[in-house]
């Protein structure tokens, strides 16, 4: 590669469109100049714990992401290295025991999760920084949907969580990096003209 890799970083509250706006824009890309991190694969590793304690993790507080090794990936990719990406398992609250996806370097790196613009170092080392933004009673919506159907939870489980921290944590720790943010893209409805602007910025850049 020429030159350095531009780093998108694309947060916003659980829910709230992330994986589908990042998507959106990389199907305007060849795959090979695009590799994407998702935050989520990033949870601790907490073999320590039982599942029943897993399941009362604060797994919107920063603390539950392990930030550094998410750091030692980022600059293995700016630094044009590839890295074994974890895999996180929802069902089990745990990451999975010796799975890991490999990620090539590219000419755009995107990192995508609630905390994306929350840590500083990480901060500094991007070019476009995104905030996702979506109604509260839309994304509990979508995530009870998405939960129920995709990552094992009951609607009772969804509500408490959400009520006890999901929403409590956005509030302190999500909101507060809006301000970090190039662009706030909504997303209740469409968000095809936004997507279409960042996708030709980027290519603008990597030109
Ligand atoms: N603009 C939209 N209109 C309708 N449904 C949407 C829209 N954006 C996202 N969704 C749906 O909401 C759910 C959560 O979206 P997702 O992109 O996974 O959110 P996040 O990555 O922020 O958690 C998914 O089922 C997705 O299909
Ligand atoms: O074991 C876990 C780990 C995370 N969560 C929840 O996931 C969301 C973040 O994922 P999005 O795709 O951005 O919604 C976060 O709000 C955590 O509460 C979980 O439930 N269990």
């Amino acid at each position: 590669m020429n030159h350095k890799p531009i780093l998108i970083l694309i947060a916003g509250g659980t829910a709230s469109g992330k994986t589908t706006v990042v998507d959106k824009i990389i199907k305007s890309f060849n795959p090979y100049d695009v590799s994407v991190i998702c935050m989520d694969n990033y949870y601790k590793k907490r073999d320590d714990l039982s599942f029943e304690e897993r399941k009362k993790i604060n797994y919107d507080h920063p603390d539950a992401i392990d930030m550094e090794l998410l750091k030692r990936h980022i600059r293995a990719l700016m630094d044009s290295r590839n890295i074994d990406c974890p895999v996180y398992n929802f069902a089990q609250h745990n990451r999975e025991e010796s799975k890991t996806i490999k990620i090539n370097p590219a000419k755009v790196i995107i990192i995508e999760g609630i905390l994306a613009l929350y840590d500083p170092d990480i901060r500094s080392l991007a070019d476009i920084q995104i905030f996702v933004e979506s109604d509260a009673d839309i994304r509990f919506i979508r995530r009870l949907k998405r939960d129920m159907e995709e990552r094992g939870r009951s609607l009772d489980n969804v509500i408490e969580q959400y009520l006890t921290t999901v929403k409590p944590m956005y509030e302190a720790y999500v909101v507060p990096t809006k301000r970090f943010a190039d662009i706030i893209i909504p997303n209740d409805t469409k968000h095809d003209i936004a997507i279409d602007i960042l996708s030709t910025k980027i290519k603008d850049i990597i030109r």
